[in-house]
């Protein structure tokens, strides 16, 4: 008898399959009668399951354990592995002497298929845990198949061994038998079991310890083996998961995404865009750039017309001008004109610093644009992909991308339908080969637009918000010389965000002045604490700007001054061209001086000379390089006659000082004419000042009235 006592530690063990062949052993000898009724049961219904077994079938007598009765079984499973026996019986149609494994992969291979492992051990552990159940999950381990998992029982036998012999010492039980038991053939260790039992002269009484501990050693090691495999198969399904993820991850990393997305064709670049609510409508102030591409648009619209007269048009279009002139706002025009798709790609998309990838992208590009012609492709940027070929360690790869673009440009037939837009800033910066006829044959320059252009952007971004009547665009459009059409519409964005900021229902021409001022000089600076002294100079020093401007004849018209601290600046006066100036007259150019020594002058006939202050420089910068420019550029010196002396640096030193001196005769000259003014002009000048002081700012009809000896209405 098996007396189970829970002190008895386990000792050594044997597969679960010879266990259960045990228990439905067809060769019961001194086996209870509970358990020969369902060993005979079994025989009878499935006898042929005995016969083909390759497995070595044991039973509870091979194994000394005859006398074991199955509810001492139960027990001891119970006491070990709690839950594991809960409303079982030795079931009446469990009757496999063989127990198969879950699988037939597992059946042929004796071991696991990853993958199903995988898709089914959460299901594995929510059946009901009969022994069976667990005999069935224990038999798909290798570990307990003898004839497969000899590796695998060996690294485990050496485990539980180290166990086992420890208690083996502690019990006084001899461990070259355990080993020999755990490392031999099964129905020798068998045998040994019995010999041993006999050799070793073990008393009757500690037998049933003996075989009892054999046993819980047993079923204990299953539970140690199947929770090492339990967290065997978490350990793989973390691994896998996380092979996954990092899979995932490698395809989402830039380098290899762009790889996987040129090689399959998938790149961003070649998704088309359909441009129908962009048209020429769109586009202020750059008619000429308009009209050229317009018979660009009647070819996207009707090919077959151009070519059945023989014409040719250009494969590739330029567009050159500074930034935010509106260049990718002309190309979507010409696209959505012709209502033909659109593809827009960035020079800088195919500066890669991995060989071959701009290069494929530039092909994706054009293959998926040929399929879809006619068509407009839009490259900015282009002289980022097309600049000159030359050898550098930041492009490496450079050179190959603009071949394949050269090859794509001349891969394909004026009349395929595909128009090729490039857009730059740099058109010098463009390899040659790029700008050959058949390739970007025609440019188009779109230039910073003039008075009437930017009166007609104001008035189109006007137009989406909402402004008062007495709004003049002009007036705005003649003080913002230079200013690109993206300038010009943030222009009239800040204006509408300052106005609501202010709470009113309209922009008004004092928030248009408002934002011109801030992105030409920066933010007001409120907060800046000026001190009255500090206030009252340089009041006076920005009325001597603008008395002078008032009083010479060929200055611009004054259009506003201020003492209200800006950017760098604690004033200004600002002057409105009545028109964009292309050319420039002596008289004019003077004027300009004239206007820039007035700060200065004022400071001195007011102050003193002790008290003049820093306050002039950038108006002498201003003075100096107009005068400068007279004198060795526009031949305006008698001295020094008509001729150009571009490198200043190199000349002789004579040369050198007969420019300086010309220089400075007229910087002075200037100062002179002036203090003039302002000394005839004194009274106004302070008039001005007083009312800079009182009022911050002035626009030019108040300083007119103030200049004129009117009384200023108050505000
Ligand atoms: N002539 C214009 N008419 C109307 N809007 C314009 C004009 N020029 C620029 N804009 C506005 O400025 C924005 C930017 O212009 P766009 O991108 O076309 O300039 P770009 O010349 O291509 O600049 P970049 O050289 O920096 O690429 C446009 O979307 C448009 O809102
Ligand atoms: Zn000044």
């Amino acid at each position: 008898m098996f007396s189970l006592p829970s002190t008895v530690q386990p000792q050594v063990t044997v597969p679960l399959s010879h266990l259960i062949s045990a228990f439905h052993s067809p060769k019961p000898v001194s086996v209870p009668v509970n358990t020969s009724v369902s060993q005979n049961k079994h025989r009878d219904v499935v006898p042929e399951h005995e016969a083909p077994s390759s497995e070595p079938t044991l039973n509870l007598r091979d194994l000394g354990l005859s006398e074991l009765k199955i509810g001492q079984i139960d027990q001891l499973v119970e006491n070990l592995l709690p839950g594991f026996c809960k409303g079982r019986s030795v079931s009446p149609h469990w009757h496999t002497s063989h127990v198969s494994a879950q699988s037939f992969f597992e059946n042929k291979y004796g071991h696991l298929d990853m993958f199903s492992t995988l898709r089914s051990s959460c299901l594995f552990r929510q059946h009901p845990r009969t022994l069976q159940s667990i005999c069935s999950d224990l038999q798909a381990w290798p570990v307990f198949i003898q004839s497969r998992g000899f590796k695998t029982l060996k690294s485990r036998t050496r485990r539980l061994q180290s166990t086992s012999e420890r208690l083996a010492e502690t019990q006084n039980v001899a461990p070259s038998f355990v080993k020999g038991f755990l490392l031999r053939d099964r129905g020798s260790d068998v045998e040994n079991l019995d010999k041993l039992m006999k050799t070793k002269n073990i008393p009757e009484a500690h037998q049933d310890a003996f075989k009892t501990g054999f046993a819980e050693g047993f079923l204990k090691a299953q539970a140690l083996t199947q929770k090492t495999n339990d967290s065997l198969r978490r350990t793989r399904l973390i691994l896998f998961v996380i092979v996954l993820l990092g899979i995932y991850g490698l395809l989402k990393n830039p380098f290899l995404s762009v790889r996987f997305r040129t090689t399959t064709g998938l790149d961003s670049a070649v998704d088309p865009v359909q441009m129908k609510n962009v048209t020429f409508e769109h586009v202020k102030g750059v008619e000429e750039a308009k009209q050229e591409l317009q018979e660009v648009v009647e070819f996207l619209k009707n090919p077959q017309k151009f070519t059945v007269l023989g014409g040719k048009l250009p494969k590739g279009i330029l567009l050159v001008g500074p930034p935010g002139t509106g260049k990718t706002l002309l190309a979507r025009a010409v696209a959505g004109e012709a209502d033909v798709p659109f593809y827009y790609a960035s020079g800088s998309e195919f500066d890669e610093m991995f060989v071959g990838v701009g290069a494929s992208r530039i092909r994706n590009l054009f293959r998926e644009a040929k399929a879809n012609a006619p068509c407009v492709i839009f490259i900015d940027e282009l002289d980022s992909v097309g600049g000159k070929r030359i050898e550098s360690p930041m492009h490496p790869y450079s050179r190959q991308t603009i071949n394949q673009l050269l090859a794509e440009m001349d891969g394909f037939k004026p009349n395929e339908g595909v128009i090729i837009i490039g857009a730059t800033n740099f058109p010098e910066a463009l390899d040659n080969a790029l700008i050959r006829p058949g390739r970007f044959d025609m440019q188009v320059t779109v230039p910073r637009p003039d008075v009437k252009g930017r009166t007609e952007i104001l008035k189109w971004y006007l137009n989406k918000i909402k402004f008062d009547k007495s709004v003049d665009p002009e007036i705005i459009a003649r003080g913002t010389v230079g200013f690109s059409g993206a300038e010009l519409e943030n222009l009239v964005n800040q204006a509408a965000l300052k106005a609501a900021v202010d709470g009113k229902e309209m922009v008004t021409m004092k928030e248009l002045e408002f934002s011109k001022d801030k992105i030409l000089m920066g933010p007001e600076r409120r907060s800046v604490e000026i001190d009255n002294k500090n206030k009252t100079i340089t009041a006076y020093h920005e009325s001597g700007h603008a008395v002078i401007a008032y009083y010479t004849k060929d200055a611009m018209p004054i259009n506003k001054a201020t003492i209200m601290p800006r950017g760098p600046t604690l004033g200004h006066v600002s002057l409105l061209p009545e028109n964009d100036r292309w050319n420039e007259t002596r008289a004019q150019l003077l004027a300009q001086m004239d206007v820039s020594m007035g700060g200065r002058v004022a400071e001195e006939l007011i102050f003193g000379t002790d008290h003049i202050t820093t306050g002039a420089s950038s108006d002498f910068d201003n003075a100096t390089k107009i005068a400068k420019r007279m004198v060795t550029k526009f031949g305006m010196s008698e001295k020094l006659g008509v001729m150009t002396y571009s490198d200043t640096g190199k000349l002789s030193p004579e040369t050198q000082s007969a420019i300086e001196q010309e220089i400075r005769i007229l910087l002075r000259e200037s100062y002179e004419r002036a203090k003039h003014i302002l000394k005839t002009h004194a009274k106004e000048h302070k008039n001005l000042a007083e009312a800079l002081l009182t009022y911050e700012t002035l626009d030019a009809k108040e300083i007119q009235i103030v200049l004129e000896g009117k009384k200023l209405e108050v505000r």
